[in-house]
């Protein structure tokens, strides 16, 4: 307890007079108390920022920012050449290590996060998707079926949440392997793999926020209790039962057959990163790629529901939607959804569903970063070297003088048009678009560096998903449910009922498909 009194009026954020609640200063805990105990720990950090400011003393060791113009200072690009002023990811991320091999998603290392992540990237980009539309469709298709079949037919109150996972790990096995585990179809988690990645979700969802993880878990602890659900995971997914060397065998299938999909790519990244990084293990590497995408995966599947329940409660919002995709016939197109000059097709659908993310940006922590070793000018207070600073999407994205004092509000429309006052920074003169405008501001999908490599993905499928549905089904929601935050957000029983637009019949479209390999 001395210990703690001496480092608390011993620090920098004190002396300075950082304001935040004594308690938070004071001990670890009190984040810790609301992060893994009463699982709030976003909304605590909104109320922080309404009490004190943009600038908030959070635990001994951090400081919480929530001015969307600081966002440059803390989420930069890193190089070679700027080693001494680069904040790398805050050490609390190594909890997510768990196996032995390079990870890049949880590697707080700048040069080989940087690796990883080119080696990776292409393949989950606008243009590198677009080859894999079809899947996409598969999925929406199998959904509008399987949806159809339990739901809507039977007149049954659903949890839409559910449905939000078969959809998105469906649709994640499709692009990796080319074939669907058929999720929707069976209208349940047959197998325990959504159970598998909640139960990863849950024990470094609890770590990450805690300072002191890494002082009571290691590595070995963590891979003893969580390596066999990723095992399960991997083994449902791609359908090996018999050890290594059938792991390795499955891989190659899959890859060779079809080397447009995640699984050809993951492994040709995996190739280009063992001349790097030589040691390690070759299958682990492509577990952990198979792992962000059903992890990312999940963290959307969180956000759908959400989504959903914000525009089908704003019934002008889904009106509008409806009368922008009013001429559209079949499945919403890739062309349609893809953007030139910063623009897409269907701007209003697209606008809603961004607004419904920066209102419920789904992450449940704050990304932290380490202070570099040239320390950090927050206005007018330093950071010194080696604290942490870090923004969370929840206070960020409702930051008033950024986004305006209706910025707790629900307005697709703020994304649309130019920003009244700001001027686009090609030295045109033509204003800015409020699309750019919010997206240099907000922070739903990170930002700089690190920014999400999965947001092509979220985007396009819930283009895809939230336009099929909009024109298929009137949907109810009979109970909101509950959500509770982790590592990311978790949405709970939200319930609906359903039915089958009358002006529509559920477009279940044929989808030209290359040919795909079942798993065994
Ligand atoms: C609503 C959906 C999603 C949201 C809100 C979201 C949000 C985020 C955020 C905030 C980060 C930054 C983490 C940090 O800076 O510490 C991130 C990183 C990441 N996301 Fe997503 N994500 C989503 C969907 C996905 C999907 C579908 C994938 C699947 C591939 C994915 C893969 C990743 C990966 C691999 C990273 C790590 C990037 C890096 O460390 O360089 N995400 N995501």
């Amino acid at each position: 307890m001395l210990k703690r009194l001496v480092r608390y009026v011993d620090s920098p954020m004190r002396k300075q007079g950082i304001p935040g609640p004594f308690l938070a200063g004071y001990t670890s805990w009190y984040r810790a108390f609301y992060a893994d105990i009463t699982h709030n720990w976003h909304d605590k950090l909104v109320q922080l920022h309404d009490e004190y400011g943009p600038i908030v003393w959070i635990a001994p060791d951090e400081v919480s920012v929530s001015d969307p113009k600081l966002r440059g200072v803390l989420y930069s690009f890193a190089d070679e050449r700027r080693e001494e002023s680069f904040f790398p990811k805050a050490k609390s991320f190594e909890t997510g290590l768990f196996n032995n091999d390079f990870n890049f998603v949880f590697e707080t290392d700048p040069a080989r996060a940087r690796i990883g992540k080119y080696a990776l990237s292409h393949p989950y980009s606008e243009k590198g998707l677009a080859k894999l539309e079809h899947h996409f469709d598969e999925a929406v298709q199998a959904f509008t079926e399987g949806f159809t079949e339990h739901v809507v037919s039977t007149n049954t109150a659903a949890r839409l949440n559910a449905w939000a996972h078969f959809f998105m790990f469906d649709l994640a096995t499709l692009l990796m392997s080319g074939y669907s585990r058929g999720l929707c179809l069976d209208g349940k988690d047959s197998d325990g793999a959504i159970r598998a990645l909640r139960d990863i979700f849950n024990v470094v969802g609890a770590l990450v926020p805690v300072s002191f993880a890494l002082k009571i878990s290691t590595k070995a602890i963590r891979k003893a209790i969580l390596n066999s659900r990723l095992e399960h995971l991997f083994s449902w997914s791609i359908g090996y039962q018999n050890g290594e060397s059938h792991k390795n065998a499955r891989i190659n299938e899959v890859s060779d057959k079809l080397p447009n999909n995640l699984m050809a790519k993951f492994r040709a990244g995996e190739k280009k990163i063992r001349k790097l990084f030589p040691d390690g293990n070759w299958t682990e590497a492509i577990t952990n790629n198979v792992f962000f995408i059903y992890a990312g995966s999940m963290v959307a599947s969180n956000a759908l529901p959400m989504v959903i329940r914000y525009i089908y409660s704003d019934k002008r919002v889904l009106d509008k939607i409806r009368e922008e995709l009013a001429g559209y016939e079949g499945p919403i197109k890739m062309s349609e959804i893809a953007h030139v000059n910063g623009h897409c097709n269907l701007p209003y659908l697209e606008a809603a569903i961004l607004e419904a993310l920066r209102l419920n940006p789904t992450f449940g922590i704050s990304l932290g970063r380490t202070v570099p070793s040239i320390g950090c000018k927050l206005n007018e207070f330093f950071i010194p070297r080696g604290y942490v600073v870090s923004m969370s999407p929840w206070a960020t994205n409702i930051d008033k003088d950024y986004f305006g004092e209706d910025a707790r509000e629900f307005r697709p429309e703020r994304w649309l048009g130019n920003h009244p006052t700001e001027l686009a920074k090609d030295d045109s003169g033509a204003p800015r678009t409020m699309r750019n405008y919010i997206e240099a501001g907000w922070f739903s999908f990170g930002a700089g560096a690190r920014v999400c490599i999965g947001r092509h993905f979220t985007e396009i499928a819930f283009m895809k998903f939230v336009g099929s549905m909009v024109r298929n089904f009137e949907v109810e929601v009979v109970n909101p449910g509950y959500v509770w935050y982790g590592l990311i957000q978790h949405a709970e029983d939200v319930m609906v009922k359903a039915t089958v637009r009358e002006d529509t019949k559920p477009a279940v479209e044929e989808v030209v498909a290359p040919e795909a390999i079942v798993a065994n």
